[in-house]
C-alpha cells in the first residue's frame, strides 16, 4: 500500500528545508474560575528539524494536545515564544495565520470526516477551499486515494469504513493540500496494531517526502518500533527530547 508514492508536483511535495519547528519558553495557562486557573505546559523549550518525524510522548494531562494546539495555531501561547515554519507566529496578522495554517495539516484521534460526503468529497474539501482547478482536484484526490489505499470506496460515505480506513482517510484529507507540518493527536488510539501500523507507516512515508510530522501518542510499542526523536512531556513539562 505504501510503495507507491504520490507524484510530486511541479517538482516538489513541500518545502523541505522550511519546516523548523521551535519553541521556546513556552507556556499555556488555561483560564477557570477565579484562582482556579491551571497551567497546562510551563517553559516548554525544543527544536524539530525540518522534514524530521517526532514522537510526543507523555502520560494522560502531561499537556500533549496543548502542545500540539500550539503548533497547528488552534492556541495562542500565554508566554514564550513558538515558531511555526519559520515563522513567530506571535507576529503573524490574522492574514499571515490563516495562510500558515494551510501549510499544517492535523489528525485527531477521532477522524473528524463529513459523514454527508464521500470519501472522495472528504478529501477534495480543503483543495475546493482553496479554490484550486477540477482538473487538478480530481489527480490530486484521486493519488492520495491510491496512497492511502481507498481508491476502491472513492464514492462511499465514510460511516461504512472501518476505523483504519476512516483514519487513513482522515489523513489524505490533512495532506492533500501538501502541508510542510503534519500534527497528529494521537492517530491510531482507536485501531488494532496492524491498522495503527499501517497509519505510521503512512506518515513516516511523508515525512521521507519532506514533511516534518508530530505524532502523540499513549502507544507503548510504536516508538520502539519507529524509533524516532521524542519529545517527552511530564505534567506540563519536557522532562527529556531525544
Ligand atoms: N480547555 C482547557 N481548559 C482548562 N484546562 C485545560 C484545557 N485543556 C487542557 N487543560 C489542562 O491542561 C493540562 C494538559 O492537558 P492536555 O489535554 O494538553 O494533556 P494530554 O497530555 O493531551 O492528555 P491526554 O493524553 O489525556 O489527551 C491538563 O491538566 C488539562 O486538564
Amino acid at each position: 500500500m505504501c510503495q507507491a508514492r504520490p507524484v510530486a508536483y511541479k517538482g516538489r511535495w513541500t518545502e523541505r528545508g522550511r519546516g523548523l519547528v521551535r519553541f521556546t519558553g513556552v507556556g499555556m495557562r488555561y483560564g477557570g474560575p477565579r484562582g482556579r486557573a491551571a497551567w497546562g505546559l510551563l517553559g516548554v523549550s525544543f527544536e524539530l528539524a525540518p522534514a524530521s518525524f517526532n514522537w510526543l510522548l507523555g502520560p494522560s494531562g502531561a499537556g500533549k494536545s496543548s502542545l500540539l494546539r500550539l503548533m497547528h495555531l488552534s492556541l495562542r501561547a500565554t508566554e514564550g515564544r513558538v515558531e511555526v515554519l519559520g515563522e513567530d507566529v506571535a507576529r503573524l496578522s490574522r492574514w499571515a495565520l490563516t495562510g500558515l495554517r494551510r501549510r499544517i495539516g492535523v489528525v485527531f484521534q477521532d477522524d473528524r470526516l463529513l459523514p454527508h460526503l464521500s470519501a472522495y468529497e472528504n478529501v477534495a474539501l480543503p483543495l475546493r477551499i482553496q479554490g484550486v482547478t477540477e482538473m487538478r482536484l480530481t489527480a490530486d484526490v484521486g493519488e492520495m486515494l491510491r496512497w492511502v489505499g481507498l481508491e476502491h470506496r472513492a464514492e462511499e460515505p465514510p460511516e461504512i469504513l472501518s476505523g483504519g480506513e476512516r483514519q487513513r482517510l482522515a489523513i489524505a484529507r490533512a495532506i492533500v493540500a501538501r502541508p510542510s507540518l503534519l500534527v497528529a493527536d494521537e492517530p491510531t488510539a482507536n485501531l488494532d496494531e496492524a491498522q495503527a501500523r499501517r497509519v505510521i507507516a503512512l506518515l513516516r512515508e511523508l515525512h521521507r517526502m519532506g514533511t516534518t510530522v508530530v505524532v502523540a501518542t499513549h502507544s507503548e510499542t510504536l516508538p520502539v518500533e519507529y524509533p524516532a526523536p521524542a519529545l517527552r512531556l511530564e505534567e506540563g513539562r519536557l522532562v527529556s527530547h531525544g
